[in-house]
């Protein structure tokens, strides 16, 4: 782990003698350090812009553009960049400027080697130390994404195990769902499990925005593009270099925003409204929808090619009634959160339970937390009733129905154990009670029926 470690760590060495390049890369071979030479200032910008560097080591006399001159251009991109000076013995007050300009040290040439070597080991444990906490930093940022995608219910489950698996990938993904299942959580999961996940994360909702507007947010303008454009704007994508870009209601996009977007996306850039020069750009796009995309496709709505480019994985948001059981798991988490913001505790009746598990929540997860919400401010005593919910829930109707028709004695099996375990709040121990049969046959029958 530490020879994997130590091999990573990048020191940088910006020297125009070729023979102190030369006995630095042979001491440092032996020591394990990945290590670049450059022979000038600016050689060595262009190796520190390409590549990942964790210490430069950089003399301040050379022709050309001397090491001020280096160390303020590495500052400016890199500005954690951990640099130390090498400075010879009339050098020093200058290196001591160079400190006061950002440098982390400096050291003259020529000392004892165990100098160089024990000062560089000391920053070699710094970085260590630190990449150890960016590591346990990512794992916790990854856990709390998932703890924030509430849902134990079997196609949840699923749809964790799959991003979990797509997510290190870097393939364009598209997240199919009916309004407010949580398509944008998913979306942020997966950047969280990504490589990703130390750069942005940007947004947008493409339904929001008028084709015209939507444009310009997405590719950027130059300064006098088009009435208004007063200031050059990057765009969104740009800004998500490297990162994330999350396109919401991709299913509303005009066909010749569908265009330019096919194009950035085949070649890796994109040209800002008004201007003549493309910009390379890095993004992983991850596209939402809760249109079935291929109808689209099939009216000539949406391009095929797009479809196909976005649609590399594609992901479905389950809708909240075939997460029944999930229902209370969320309903507990937007309870705790309405207590919190009011300040004292609020609960449901038993009657309100079982008036949620009968609803179909066409707006999902979003409305049950909408209906909560809005309950809490009026429930009585801290407990929402059924009186202080809207009609249509209060008029969903039952789980089992007189029978009209008849009916199979496994629908009516089926029934009898959704409702016992609306009845229980999932406790499945409380809910085999009331069905009067064993909790083996009761896990059994859940599994038979995908409750
Ligand atoms: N599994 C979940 N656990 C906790 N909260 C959730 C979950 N899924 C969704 N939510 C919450 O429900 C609301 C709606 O989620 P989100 O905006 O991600 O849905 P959406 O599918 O993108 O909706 P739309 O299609 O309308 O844009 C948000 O407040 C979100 O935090």
């Amino acid at each position: 782990m530490i020879a994997e470690a130590k091999e990573a760590f990048t020191i940088l060495v910006v020297d125009d003698e070729i023979s102190i390049l030369n006995s630095l890369k042979r001491l440092f071979r032996k020591t394990g350090y990945r290590i670049l030479l450059a022979e000038d200032g600016r050689k060595g910008l262009e190796l520190l812009e390409s590549t990942q560097v964790d210490l430069m080591l950089l003399d301040l006399k050379m022709p050309g553009m001397d090491g001020f001159e280096v160390l303020e251009r590495a500052l400016e991109c890199r500005p954690a960049l951990k640099i130390i000076i090498q400075t010879g013995h009339g050098g020093v007050q200058e290196a001591v400027k160079a400190v006061q300009k950002g440098a982390l040290d400096f050291l003259v040439k020529g000392e004892a080697l165990d100098v160089l070597n024990n000062r560089i080991r000391q920053v070699y444990e710094h970085w260590q130390l630190e990449q150890e906490n960016l590591a346990l930093r990512r794992k916790d940022a990854e856990q709390f994404e998932f703890d924030r995608l509430i849902g134990e219910s079997p196609p949840m489950v699923q749809l964790k195990k799959l991003i979990t698996r797509v997510a290190p990938t870097d393939s364009t993904v598209l997240i199919q769902g009916e309004t407010g299942t949580g398509k944008e959580l998913i979306a942020q999961a997966l950047h969280h499990h990504s490589e990703r996940r130390d750069k942005p994360f940007v947004a947008i909702d493409c339904a929001s925005i008028s084709e015209s507007v939507l444009e310009s947010e997405l590719f950027g303008h130059e300064r006098g593009a088009f009435t208004g454009a007063d200031a050059p704007f990057q765009g969104v994508i740009r800004s998500a270099d490297k990162g994330t870009l999350f396109l919401d209601e991709i299913g509303e996009i005009s066909t010749s925003v569908q265009a330019k977007l096919l194009r950035a996306i085949q070649e890796r850039s994109i040209r800002p409204v008004g201007s003549t020069r493309f910009y390379k750009v890095d993004v992983r796009i991850i596209a939402a929808t809760n249109k079935i995309l291929l109808n689209e496709v099939a009216n000539a709505a949406f391009r095929q090619d797009l479809y196909y480019r976005l649609s590399t994985v594609t992901l479905t948001a389950p809708p909240l009634r075939k997460r029944e059981n999930d229902i209370f798991l969320l309903t507990e988490y937007f309870l705790e959160q309405c207590s919190a913001s009011l300040g004292r505790r609020v609960q449901i009746s038993d009657e309100v339970h079982e008036l949620f598990a009968r609803y179909e929540w066409p707006g999902n997860i979003r409305e049950l937390d909408n209906v909560l919400r809005g309950a809490a401010v009026f429930s009585d005593g801290g407990v929402i009733e059924a009186t202080d919910l809207p009609q249509a829930i209060r008029s969903s109707k039952p789980l089992v129905e007189p029978a009209t028709e008849p009916v199979t004695l496994e629908a009516m099996e089926k029934e009898a154990i959704r409702k016992a375990l609306a009845l229980s709040k999932n406790n499945r121990k409380e809910a085999r009670k009331i069905l009067a049969i064993s909790e083996a046959t009761l896990y059994r029958k859940i599994k038979k029926y995908n409750l």
